[in-house]
């Protein structure tokens, strides 16, 4: 049997990205704007994009800083704080611009020291959020420094995501860059949809948890460029999100996670939490789904799933990937320093065909 040699795709999303802001923006984005036709943009910034205001400003830098003719779409997203309002949500809502909100919380993750301290405290917003249709995304992870870090994602769900569920049944809530069995069995045990068919529950995947367990973080010495949060954990976990990943399932799709951090500050006694993986994200994906020969797979996990549980049109065009093997940058440019891309320095199987 002869392996696929070219892969075209509809032109995909990434449903999870964090662009940051500034000098760094400008060396991230164009990277995402090559490979994606839009993107759900993370409101972590420092400050939190907490306002309909911040969102709609955010967005304009974001749209100024493309490269000529690129006709990406940033589609943002609001930090949900213990201070968001119903009527933030009607006000969101009714923008346009704001396709869902963040939940962080607080201490989480990377800048969510403004996240939600109990979540009794933003039901007021989710009861809006849910009669108005506005999914909430979550970092899925407890904070409590008693839990061991490996347990924080399944610790979440049995504490807090099973209650919250069952408090708001209609609520559309996407766990993101899950990398449990836990998560990936807590989906797919959520079976409810609305009138139109579309899930209520869904979950995205990034490309490292799909291709790394956690041994990558400690091959030959300590690997910061494999430290993301939540952490990679075990090869059983792998496995089970590479069977939803694969399954064809509509709950499961394409969100990179993709968090660019310089060099220094991963490289570091502290190292930051994030894996850059916008610059060669698809390749990536493939590599993932080629393990389960599911390639066939890959377009409705990139290019459909994640559109239709947004209510978003899917893109027209596509791209194109060939089976050719060249080899990732040691690094790339990034606001005044630099950036390790994943699998730097190491050969790369798929390449996204760029325009002539
Ligand atoms: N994933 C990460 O490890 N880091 C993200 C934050 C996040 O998505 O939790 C970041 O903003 O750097
Ligand atoms: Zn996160
Ligand atoms: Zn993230």
């Amino acid at each position: 049997m002869t392996s696929t040699q070219i892969l075209t795709l509809t032109r995909p999303d990434d449903f999870h990205l964090h662009l940051r802001d500034g000098a760094a923006m400008r060396d991230a984005l164009p990277w995402t704007a090559r490979q994606f036709a839009r993107a759900i943009v993370m409101p972590n910034l420092k400050p939190p994009v907490v306002r309909l205001q911040q969102a709609l400003e955010y967005r304009e830098r974001i749209l100024s800083a493309l490269p000529e003719g690129s006709d990406f779409t940033p589609l943002m997203t609001l930090y949900l704080t213990d201070d968001t309002t119903p009527a933030m949500v009607e006000e969101a809502k009714g923008s346009g611009v704001v396709h869902a909100f963040k939940l962080y919380p607080a201490g989480a993750t990377t800048n969510s020291d403004s996240g939600v301290t109990e979540l009794r405290r933003v039901y007021p917003a989710l009861e809006a959020m849910q009669s108005l249709g506005m999914p909430l995304l979550i970092h899925g992870e407890v904070t409590d420094p008693e839990v061991d870090v490996f347990d924080r994602e399944a610790v979440f769900i049995e504490r807090h995501l099973i209650a919250l569920r069952r408090a708001f049944p209609e609520l559309r809530i996407v766990l993101e860059h899950i990398t449990t069995a836990q998560a990936a069995q807590f989906v797919s045990e959520s079976h409810e949809r609305d009138s139109r068919g579309v899930p209520l529950q869904a979950a995205t995947l990034t490309a490292h948890h799909l291709l790394h367990n956690r041994n990558a973080m400690f091959k030959g010495g300590m690997r910061p460029h494999y430290y993301c949060l939540p952490v990679l954990k075990r090869e059983t976990h792998r496995q089970a999100l590479l069977d939803v990943a694969t399954s064809g399932d509509d709950r499961f799709f394409l969100g990179t996670d993709s968090a660019p951090h310089a060099r220094h500050t991963k490289e570091a006694a502290c190292g930051c939490a994030g894996c850059f993986t916008a610059a060669n994200a698809l390749e990536l994906y493939c590599a993932a789904f080629e393990q389960r020969y599911a390639l066939h797979r890959l377009d409705d996990f990139a290019s459909r799933f994640g559109a239709a549980f947004y209510g978003l049109p899917r893109n027209s065009g596509t791209i194109t990937l060939h089976r050719t093997r060249w080899n990732m940058p040691e690094h790339l440019p990034y606001a005044d320093t630099d950036i390790v891309p994943l699998h730097a320095g190491e050969v790369m199987e798929w390449q996204v065909q760029t325009a002539p």
